[in-house]
């Protein structure tokens, strides 16, 4: 059963990049099948506006719900998640780009502006699982590159996506923290050496040394990731 993605979106155009690479290739799989929609399909005014004065004033502007009641109806099923990025959101995270990588369903609302009016999310709530998603403590202009992102991140999790499941299994049994500094050839590029013991062969000393460089570049970037913080 191929994992099916709907994104709905004031920017369709945003997401030209899901038939390149990875994603095309996902999708000529017959692993994923990715439809982007505009929400301005789903208007009923001369003007399709999505978009009106908040309640209880403030700044910006709210997105009506109704488009996005028209829009989800059109494609929602019992076994939709529906996920709303937003920087009010629970933080999108590894294991979340894996629960998303094991659905049936996602439909991807990407609201721009101040939001989209919050009964949407208060009226599938009871029907299907919702999920309000942050990729970060950062303002974005709406939630079409957080929406990529997560796409991305899940869809590469998808069984039979990655041609090297490999590269999945080392990922998997990661230390905890960043992952070493990586190199290739030509062994001096610009009078700087590749450090020489990963030109050993000797692989035990390999894996200590980068298992060392991990913990340093951990401890230095994200000290937050060190076992016990
Ligand atoms: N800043 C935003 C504005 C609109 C929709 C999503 C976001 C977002 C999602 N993750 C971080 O920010």
């Amino acid at each position: 059963m191929p994992l099916r993605i709907d994104v709905i979106t004031i920017f369709p155009d945003y997401f030209a990049p899901l038939q390149l690479s990875l994603m095309g290739k996902a999708q000529q799989s017959g692993l994923v099948t990715i439809a982007i929609h505009d929400l301005r399909e789903f208007t009923s005014d001369r003007h399709r506006s999505v978009d009106d004065t908040p309640y209880g004033g403030g700044a910006g502007m709210v997105m009506t719900p109704e488009p996005w009641g028209q829009a989800i109806d059109a494609v929602v099923t019992d076994q939709s998640t529906l996920i709303v990025p937003t920087p009010a959101g629970k933080l999108f995270s590894q294991p979340v780009a894996a629960e998303l990588a094991h659905s049936t369903h996602l439909i991807f609302a990407c609201g721009r502006y101040e939001g989209i009016d919050q009964r949407v999310v208060e009226y599938y709530r009871p029907r299907i699982d919702v999920r309000e998603l942050s990729i970060g403590d950062y303002v974005l202009a709406g939630g079409d590159v957080a929406t990529l992102a997560m796409i991305e991140a899940s869809v590469r999790l998808v069984p039979g996506v990655l041609g090297n499941p490999e590269s999945l299994v080392e990922e998997s049994h990661q230390l905890p923290g960043v992952e070493y500094p990586s190199y290739t050839k030509p062994p001096t590029w610009r009078g700087l050496d590749v450090p020489e013991v990963l030109l050993s062969g000797h692989h035990d000393q390999i894996a200590r040394w980068r298992a060392e460089q991990s913990t340093i570049r951990t401890t230095h970037n994200r000290p937050d990731l060190l076992p016990g913080s």
